[in-house]
């Protein structure tokens, strides 16, 4: 069966209203940095081990992408992985197209890398990614010398003839996105002279910080990363921290729940990723951090939480880019508060896996949660609700801010389309239940 074949099987939530969130978790890895480990595995000199891999559907469609480009990689076996590096100038043509799934980080970051290769290669998604705008990078990219097809209005498919010589760019980005950020640098390895990116606002840093840990600089001026062409890679060992976007789920579904009392475990807490920790003390969430300290460049700690009532708030625009994932169940959060939560400066959630804040407006509608919305945000007002039916349009965050929110509806739940809650959180049912929430999933076929 093909990828594209098997997303046809659907599954839909069935999120039954109560429950409880208790007890000691640790969400899967990683996926920015599940996604990067490969990338930088395959690329260095040597054996690179990998432990607390992402086993969800866009970074394996990473890892499958390298497979077919001739990198012998073992696993995933519990999360632990083993890539033989070929060199910066080591991967062999595809045979036939790379399908990177639902990932727009795949996508993104393998644009800047193919555009360094001798050979041609065709980055093709599904239906969702299939939608994203890709000109993010194909325009810079081709500001430094790539040659790049995209589909109409610079969607995917994305075509990048191999053999093009790169030089590098001084590059303003018009958006806050690391995904752009870090295409270029991937791409700036490749390239003849500086490669400079220069971020209207902080965006996650972890290829900065992995490129660094694999032996290639990365220089930071100001808002400004640098990386110089032609360097090399080393193998080593890389240690992924569990995903605090994962665990964002758990933070809020603890947060609203009286009587909740939560620990996750080994969480990521990069202060570029952090928004959702301050967001929610913001909103009065009983957060504790503990046992702080450095995994393999990246800092980690076990988060505590407890139930505690939520204020609205309006949430600060440097926030947004730190807390960009988590904002569906964000606003579950706001639905469960007392007042009114505004969001503005967002823009960046409406070309997600889906239009993230219609998405949600159109969901918090079904149950009844009061807000309004903006081309850039969404005020939403928090008070009682009722269930009713959700369409997550395919959209794995969206899915599951839904599961949480039943934790306090007036009824049932039932969400469509949540399939896609595997690209990033395979085993999300089971951690459900293991805290006592009440989630039903319902196998269907197309
Ligand atoms: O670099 C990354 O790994 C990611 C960057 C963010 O996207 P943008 O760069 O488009 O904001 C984020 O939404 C995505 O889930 C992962
Ligand atoms: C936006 C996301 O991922 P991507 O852009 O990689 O599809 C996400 O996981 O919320």
């Amino acid at each position: 069966m093909s990828e594209q074949t098997m997303t046809q099987h659907n599954v839909r939530y069935l999120a039954h209203q109560g429950g409880s969130v208790r007890g000691r978790i640790r969400v899967p890895g990683d996926k920015s940095m599940s996604h990067r480990s490969i990338m930088l595995g395959a690329l260095a000199e040597g054996v690179t081990e990998v432990d607390g891999f992402l086993e969800g559907e866009d970074s394996l469609a990473t890892l499958k992408a390298f497979r077919a480009m001739g990198v012998q990689i073992e696993g995933p076996d519990n999360g632990h992985v083993t890539i033989h590096g070929v060199g910066m100038h080591g991967l062999k043509a595809p045979q036939g197209d790379l399908y990177l799934g639902n990932a727009g980080t795949g996508m993104r970051l393998f644009s800047g890398l193919m555009a360094g290769q001798a050979f041609d290669s065709t980055l093709t998604g599904d239906a969702s990614l299939s939608k994203r705008p890709m000109n993010r990078v194909a325009d810079p990219l081709r500001l430094m010398g790539a040659r790049i097809d995209t589909a109409d209005k610079g969607r995917p498919p994305l075509h990048i003839h191999g053999g093009q010589p790169l030089k590098g760019i001084s590059y303003d980005m018009p958006m806050a996105s690391a995904q752009v950020k870090s295409c270029l640098l991937l791409a700036g390895m490749y390239a003849e002279g500086e490669t400079r990116v220069t971020e209207p606002a902080p965006t996650r840093d972890h290829t900065e910080r992995m490129l660094n840990g694999f032996g290639y600089e990365v220089r930071r001026e100001g808002a400004t990363a640098i990386i110089q062409g032609g360097g090399r890679l080393t193998a080593g060992v890389i240690d992924v921290p569990a995903d605090i976007s994962s665990a964002a789920f758990f933070l809020v579904a603890a947060s609203i729940t009286p009587g909740a009392d939560l620990v996750l475990e080994h969480v990521g807490i990069n202060p570029t990723r952090v928004g959702i920790i301050n967001i929610l003390k913001a909103m009065g969430a009983d957060l504790t951090l503990s046992n702080e300290r450095e995994v393999g460049g990246e800092p980690v700690a076990d988060i505590h939480v407890r139930y505690a009532p939520l204020k609205g708030i309006d949430i600060d625009d440097e926030q947004v880019p730190l807390a960009i994932d988590e904002f569906p169940v964000l606003f579950i959060a706001a639905a469960n508060a007392e007042g009114t939560t505004r969001l503005r400066n967002a823009a960046e959630l409406r070309v997600k896996e889906s239009d993230r804040i219609q998405a949600m407006a159109d969901g918090l509608a079904a149950i009844g949660v009061e807000h309004t919305v903006y081309d850039d945000g969404i005020d939403v007002v928090g008070g009682t609700y009722h269930g009713g039916r959700i369409d997550s349009h395919g959209d794995h965050r969206i899915a599951m801010a839904f599961a949480v929110a039943a934790l306090c509806a007036e009824g049932d739940i039932d969400i469509l389309d949540c399939a896609n809650v595997a690209t990033s959180f395979p085993n999300f049912k089971a951690l459900a239940d293991t805290v006592g929430m009440r989630l039903d999933v319902i196998e269907e076929t197309a």
